[in-house]
This record gives C-alpha cells, structure tokens and sequence, in this order.
C-alpha cells in the first residue's frame, strides 16, 4: 500500500530517504515554533531555508529530491513561491530569450522571486487589477507605478522581506491604450544590501491566523513610485511590445496568463491529499489508543475507534485522502498533457484544464479544511492542544481554500464552462470529462437499477448514479438560465444552484479516477482490495451526504438511499481491522507528522505528559507576576460583608 500511495517503489524510496534525511537534522526540529515570537519565527524559517538549500547544493539533489526534502522541512518559506510560481510563471509565460536569461538565476538562487498579482482592492478579480506599466518608446522602457492605495500589491508570498525580485501583474498601456493585465519582471531589493530600490515601498502586511503556521512567511505589501524597467522585462510569450511601441498578440491565447495559476493549482489538489492524510493519520492512531466507556469485569474500556459514529466521521476521511492521491495524480498527468500541447501549439484541451484543476482545487481543499477540523474533534480535548499537530495543521492549511482563488469564485468558472458544454450539446460531442454529457438523455431517462444493499457495490452503479446527479442538475441549471433575456442576469441569479451543479460535477470526477485507478494493475497482497473498500466508502459517503440531490433530481429513490447507507456502514467494519496500516501507508516519520497524539509507538500519554513540562509556563512552580497581580488580590482585606 506505501507504494500504491507513493505512486511508485522509486518514489517511495525517494521521498522516505528526503524524509529522514529532514527527521534526523537538529536544524529542522519544529516542536517550538507556535512558541516562537514573530522575528525569531521567521529568522528561525530563514536559517530552515538555507540550510535546506545547503543541503540540495552539497548533496547534489536532484529537482524531484528537492521538492520532497523542502515538503519535508514543513514551513511555509519564501522558497515556496520563488520555486513554485516565480520559475514556473517565468517558464510559462517567458520567450526562450527571457527564459535563457532569468531561468538560470532564479535556479541557481542568485535572485529570489515572488509572484505579486494580488492588490489591496482586487484578488479575485484579476482584469481588475490598477497597478499600471506604461511603455515610454524614448526610453525603451516601462513605468510601473500604484496610481492608488487600493492598487498596493498585498498578499505575495516572500515579498515582505526575502524576494529580490518579483512578477508584478499590471494593466499594460502602450500609446495611451488599454492592453489588459500582463506579467513584468521588476526588481525589489538591491541584490549587494537588499535595501529596497528607489521608488519601491516594500513590508510584510502583518500577522495571520494561528500561532507559528503561515506566520513563517513574510505575506507582503509593494508599491510602486514610478519605477522603471527595461522594455525586456515584460514576459512576451502571449504578446508583444516593440521598441516602436506596438502591441503586438502572437496565436497563444490571452489566457495563458492566468498559466501558472493553472499549473499550482494543480499541485494544490496532491498537496490536499498530503494534508488530510496527516490530519487523517493522527486521528486515526489516536483513536486506536485512546478508550472510553464500555469495560467489563474491570476490563479494558472500548477503543474509540470502534465506536460506529467514530467510524462514520474518520473513514470517509481517510478514503477521501486516497481519493484526492489518485485523482491528483490524473491531474498531473491532464497538466502535462496540456502542457505538451500547448508547446505545440495546440490549445484546445485548455478550457478543460482550466476547468477541472479550478474545480478540483476547491473540491479538495474545502474537504480537507473541513476534514482537518473533524479530525481535532475525533481526538476530543488532546485534540486542541498544539501538541496533537492538528491546530498548526488547520491553521497552516485553511487559506488554501482562498489562495489560488477562492474556492467559490473557482466553482463558478466551472459552472461557465458546464454550461456553454450544455448549450453546445445538439452540435458537440463533449469530450474528456464532460463526455458523460454526450449521453444525456439517457441519463435523464434511465433510474438506478439498485434492489439491494450488495447492489451499491458495483463501480457502474455508481459512476452511473453519480453522472445521472450531474448532467440532470446541468441541464436544470440550463433550463433555469434559458428564462433569462440577459445570460450574465442569469448566471449571477443563479450562481447558488450553479456551485452546486459544479460541486457534483467535480464529485463524478473524482468518484471516477478512484474508479478508473482500480482498473489499473496494483500490486501487493490484498492492496486492490482495500483500495476498493475505500473507493466505496468515498462513493458512497458521498452520496449518503448529498441524497437531497441524488433524490431531488430523480435519479434515485429514498429506499435506494436507505440502501446505500446500510452498504456504508457494513464497509466500515471492513475498514476497520485495517485502519492502522492504511494509515501507515502515508509512510509519516513522528518529525512529519509533528504529533504526539499520532506517534507511530502509540506512547502517548507519557510523552503528552512530558510534553506538559517543557512548558515555559512550567520553568517555575510559582508563576511569574503571582506577587504582583494575585497576591495582593490574596492578601486583599475586604471590608463588604456580601463581598
Ligand atoms: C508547487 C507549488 C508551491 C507553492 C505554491 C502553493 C502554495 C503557496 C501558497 C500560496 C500561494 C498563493 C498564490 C496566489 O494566491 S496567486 C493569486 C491567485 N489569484 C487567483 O487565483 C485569482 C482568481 N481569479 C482568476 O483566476 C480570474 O480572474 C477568473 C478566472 C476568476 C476570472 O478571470 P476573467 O475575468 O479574466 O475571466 P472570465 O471573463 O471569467 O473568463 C474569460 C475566459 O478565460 C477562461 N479562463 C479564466 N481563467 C483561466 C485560466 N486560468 N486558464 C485558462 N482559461 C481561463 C474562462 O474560462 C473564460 O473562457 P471562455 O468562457 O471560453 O471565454
Ligand atoms: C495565505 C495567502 C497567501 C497568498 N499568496 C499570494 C501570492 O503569493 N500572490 C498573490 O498574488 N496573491 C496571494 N494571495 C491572495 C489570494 O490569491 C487572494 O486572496 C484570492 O485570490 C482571493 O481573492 P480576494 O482576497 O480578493 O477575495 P475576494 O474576491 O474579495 O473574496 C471575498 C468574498 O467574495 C466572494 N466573491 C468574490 N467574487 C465573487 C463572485 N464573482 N461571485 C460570487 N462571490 C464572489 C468570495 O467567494 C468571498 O466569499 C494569498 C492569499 C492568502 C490568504
């Protein structure tokens, strides 16, 4: 199962050597870091970054071994950003020229980069940012500058303070004319003592939610006072400025722009399963340790985990973390399809792509904040203490459902591309993951077969049930908008029932890749088997948790719901006697976990208790200010008798 987790015995190996490798290097402990003041917090995550870069330098790591051994390090850096848009927007959006000049330094760290999209007054909306580049032809350059306080960029990772560099999204404006938003290379920070360049107004933009989490990373606030660049410095893959001062569009279409977005979203949806499945783990571990109620004779009591209503909260979520593996992993395998093409010049599969990895971030993400906190609450009260590693992971994790565009803003460009794919569909055939559409009126037609509980285990009951759920609440939603003379009236009216028709589609997929995964040839003594219990389990909790839709599209009857649920609750006992191994699948060390209540020993009631008196609060057995502040309340004579 490590493997079928890791994806391959290579990959495993891999990741678990990058893995001890951070486990074993005093210099990356992190049991401290909620204690930790601001200042030292992040000179603490600077030394972290630097010596992990050391460590990839003198051990010669390759890019993949990089990747593990800084996921590993476990802290939100600077590092994140310069590595996963800075280079990647510049591959993405730059010509071979730009790429052969800024590539090789940002590799080689000679520069650090941050990606500045995001302003004061404007996130989500990016046609709406107001930073300005105006180009100046006598000089061959252009003007960057904030014409607003709202135009200040805010929000870029590694911009407070590290970032040398970044790429500062701006209206381009050539000839007194509007270009839309495009992306420019500026320098930040003097690269001999890193004081900020003139007319650059660069700082962190203060503390975020939680102790220790985000508050790694120096979130930053950037204006610009009229600073100029080199005309060269304007990433020119999708269109052009000469030096005569024409604009230029080449056959790449204006959304290629938006192409790193596309691409880290993508990593988003791996990254959730990472971040469930350690939240998942811990929970999970503990549940077997910890017991409540239930003894006999004297006995021991019961293990939590066998409680059915621990179960029911806990195993979705851990079938939901092998579902989010599998299903970013076709995901990467869809970004570089896409990608390929695109460097071909072929961009039809764009719009899809642009379509599933918005809509599986937010799929994914929101499941795994929300399961992150269900997991606090499985380990009752230990569960809130910093020590179990569930409130840094939370706090860590819950902006993912907002960076990377917020979650519902993402669903509703689902919903546009679900649409326009049902508007199309007398002329069409949809393809890739809309092609359940090209048969839709069967799916409006056919009812679930379904007459008994063992019915529901059939991967094309379900993928059926799951289809006829998605293309009927499409289509109502067609129907809906139809009524309206002005489409965008009509979108905005109906944006509730649009998230939700999105939200069903992006369940079928991921339902779908779970399924798909299956047909592949999985090796490992009863691996496939556990991994089809746990493809149920997701299936079917999913659809237990959702029956209104299931029932009020008319797919299914309350009997068939019935049935599926007595289904999920016999799966659970399956689970069960496995629970442990699959998490231990995840292949954790105790350093990445970072719990107490999820150590692989299962010793958790003394470390817990030892953990108590590390405790600055416990340096002393009288607590400093005790003779100044309740001492005197102590010692206070009172002259009220009601007092
Ligand atoms: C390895 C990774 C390591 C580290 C990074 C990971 C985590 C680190 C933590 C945090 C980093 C965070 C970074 C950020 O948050 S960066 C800022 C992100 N900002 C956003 O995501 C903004 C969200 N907004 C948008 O994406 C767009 O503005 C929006 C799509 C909502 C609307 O854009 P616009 O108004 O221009 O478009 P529409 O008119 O709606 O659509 C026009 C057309 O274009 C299509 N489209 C839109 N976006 C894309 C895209 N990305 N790719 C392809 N096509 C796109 C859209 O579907 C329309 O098509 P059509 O209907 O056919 O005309
Ligand atoms: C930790 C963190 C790191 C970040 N890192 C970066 C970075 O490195 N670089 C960068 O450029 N940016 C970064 N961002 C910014 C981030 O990308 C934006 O915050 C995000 O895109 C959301 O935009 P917003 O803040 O404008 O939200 P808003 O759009 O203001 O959202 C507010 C509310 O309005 C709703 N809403 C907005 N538009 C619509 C609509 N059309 N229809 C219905 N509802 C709508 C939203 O659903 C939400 O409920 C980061 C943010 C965070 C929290």
């Amino acid at each position: 199962m490590k493997v079928a987790w890791a994806g391959s015995r290579e990959t495993l190996e891999l990741s678990d050597r990058m893995a001890k490798l951070v486990a074993n290097d005093p210099v990356f402990e992190k049991f401290t870091r909620p204690m930790l003041g601001r200042k030292e917090l992040f000179k603490n995550t600077l030394r972290k970054a630097a010596h992990g870069w050391k460590l990839i330098v003198d051990l010669r790591l390759t890019e993949e071994e990089a990747k593990w051994l800084r996921l590993y390090i476990d802290e939100p850096a600077y590092t994140d950003l310069h590595w996963g848009m800075f280079i990647p927007a510049i591959e993405g959006q730059g010509t071979e020229e730009q790429k052969k000049k800024w590539l090789p330094l940002a590799q080689k760290m000679k520069i650090i980069g941050c990606y500045a999209q995001t302003e004061l007054g404007h996130g989500s909306n990016v046609q709406g940012l107001e930073t300005t580049a105006t180009f100046d032809p006598q000089a061959d350059e252009f003007v960057i500058h904030s014409p607003t306080l709202t135009s200040s960029k805010w929000w870029p990772g590694g911009l407070g303070k590290a970032s040398t560099h970044a790429l500062v999204y701006a209206r381009l404006i050539v000839g007194g004319e509007f270009h839309g938003v495009h992306g420019f290379i500026v320098q930040l920070r003097s690269l001999e003592d890193h004081s900020p360049l003139p007319g650059i107004t660069v700082g962190d933009i203060g503390l975020k939610f939680g102790n220790g989490a985000y508050n790694t990373m120096d979130n930053g606030v950037l204006r610009f006072d009229h600073v100029r660049i080199p005309r060269n410095q304007m990433l020119m893959r999708v269109s052009q400025v000469t030096k005569e001062g024409k604009y230029m569009q080449s056959d790449v279409p204006r959304q290629l722009i938006y192409g790193t977005m596309v691409y880290v979203r993508q990593t988003i949806v791996v990254d959730a399963s990472k971040a469930l499945s350690r939240a998942v783990c811990i929970a999970t571990r503990y549940s077997a340790v910890r017991r409540q109620f239930g003894s006999r004779n004297g006995g021991p009591e019961t293990q939590v985990i066998d409680y059915k209503t621990q179960q029911s909260r806990l195993f979705p979520l851990l079938a939901s973390a092998y579902a989010f593996r599998f299903v970013g992993e076709w995901l990467k395998w869809l970004y570089m399809d896409v990608k390929q093409r695109l460097e071909a010049n072929d961009f039809s599969t764009l719009p899809e792509a642009h379509a599933c990895t918005a809509g599986l971030k937010s799929l994914t993400t929101t499941a795994t904040a929300d399961g992150i906190e269900e997991c606090r609450k499985l380990c009752g009260g230990h569960g809130y203490l910093v020590s179990s590693g569930l409130p840094e992971l939370f706090a860590v994790y819950i902006p993912a459902c907002t960076y990377e565009g917020d979650n519902v803003v993402l669903l509703l460009q689902v919903a546009r591309f679900i649409v326009k794919t049902v508007s199309e569909l007398g002329y069409k055939q949809p393809v890739g993951t809309t092609a359940y559409m090209g048969r839709v009126a069967t799916l409006m037609q056919n009812n679930c077969a379904v007459r008994t509980a063992e019915d529901w285990l059939n991967p094309g009951a379900i993928v059926e049930a799951f289809e006829a759920r998605a293309a009927r609440m499409a289509v109502a939603c067609g129907r809906q908008l139809a009524k309206f003379e002005n489409p965008e009236e009509g979108f905005a009216e109906l944006a509730s029932d649009l998230v939700e028709a999105s939200v069903a589609h992006c369940q079928l997929i991921v339902v779908s890749k779970f399924i798909e995964k299956l047909q592949q040839d999985i090796p490992g003594k009863g691996v496939k088997q556990s991994l089809e219990i746990l493809c149920y389990v997701y299936a079917l909790f999913l659809l237990h948790k959702h029956q209104g839709d299931f029932l009020a599209v008319g797919y299914l009857t309350p009997k068939q719901a019935l049935l599926a649920n007595d289904q999920l609750r016999t799966l659970y006992s399956k689970v069960r006697p496995n629970a442990i191994a699959l998490v231990d699948s995840f292949n954790y060390t105790d350093h990445y976990l970072g719990s107490i209540l999820g150590r692989y020993d299962g010793n958790v009631y003394p470390k817990l208790y030892e953990a108590a008196w590390e405790d600055p609060l416990n340096d002393s057995d009288v607590a400093d200010g005790f003779h100044q502040y309740v001492q005197p309340i102590l010692k206070q004579k009172l002259h009220s008798a009601k007092l």
